[in-house]
């Protein structure tokens, strides 16, 4: 799998993550519940992160903050030199369209479109169909060539878990956000995925911030951080247990 290159200058595609005091709270009732309170970080670019923590201790919260698909209540993501609280929303999308990945819990496949339709349509919506041949690179890359014409419905969680990495590849993405991307997947796939994703940042420089409970996932990143009380807290990635 050819590492992310800028198309027109072929130089590899680089994002430095600062995460500034973030804080962000939501209403539960009369109260408040505090989810992130000042929480602060920086990635390198090309380095890959793996945030843990309980479940309820917001690691999505915070991949939607660094995706721009939510806003902090104060505090900033620098993604690069641009500081997305003051980019309107408009051109929070057509950032995030050009330059991240996103793995969602969920998948959130599109059920109408086949497996190759829903790859080539982050590609559509940045003007860049003349690099459809990249969706059929990653199917192969994450083992499903043969279901491209397939509908969402019809493959096992594990395959929409697949499809939706390739998905978040395919306009090779200078950052991705990966909510547990191995979470469904038996060892052996999980091992491919996870090497097809360590290729892409150690080969592409690809920045991966990863949220996952896995201990594979932890050891191969460069460092581990556990979202507490609203904090990052550094941990050893060797040393994950309980975390
Ligand atoms: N839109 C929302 N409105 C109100 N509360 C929310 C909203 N989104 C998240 N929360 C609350 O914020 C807290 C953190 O949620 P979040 O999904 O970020 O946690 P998480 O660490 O990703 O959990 P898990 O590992 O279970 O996915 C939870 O208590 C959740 O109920």
């Amino acid at each position: 799998m050819p590492p992310p290159r800028c198309d027109r200058c072929g130089r590899r595609r680089r994002m430095r993550v600062t995460l500034e005091a973030l804080r962000k709270a939501y209403r539960e009732g009369e109260h408040r519940r505090v989810v992130l309170d000042g929480t602060g970080l920086q990635v390198a670019s090309g380095e890959h992160v793996a945030l843990m923590g309980r479940s309820g201790s917001g690691k999505s919260t915070l991949l939607n903050l660094i995706s721009g698909m939510d806003r902090p209540d104060a505090g900033e993501v620098w993604l690069g030199e641009t500081p997305l609280s003051r980019l309107d929303e408009g051109a929070r999308t057509r950032f995030r369209r050009h330059h991240i990945g996103f793995v969602f819990q969920f998948f959130n496949l599109i059920p109408t479109l086949t497996i190759e339709e829903n790859l080539l349509l982050p590609l559509e919506l940045v003007g860049r169909l003349d690099d459809a041949p990249r969706a059929r690179e990653l199917l192969a890359a994450v083992g499903l060539s043969d279901r491209a014409r397939a509908f969402p419905d019809r493959l096992s969680g594990g395959e929409q878990q697949r499809v939706a990495l390739a998905r978040a590849l395919v306009h090779r993405p200078r950052l991705l956000l990966a909510d547990e991307p191995t979470g469904t997947l038996d060892a052996e796939t999980g091992d491919r995925v996870l090497a097809l994703l360590q290729h892409l940042v150690r080969a592409g420089g690809m920045t991966l911030i990863t949220v996952t409970h896995s201990r594979e996932v932890a050891a191969a990143a460069d460092r581990v951080f556990r979202l507490a009380e609203g904090q990052l807290h550094a941990v050893d990635r060797l040393d994950v247990a309980g975390v």
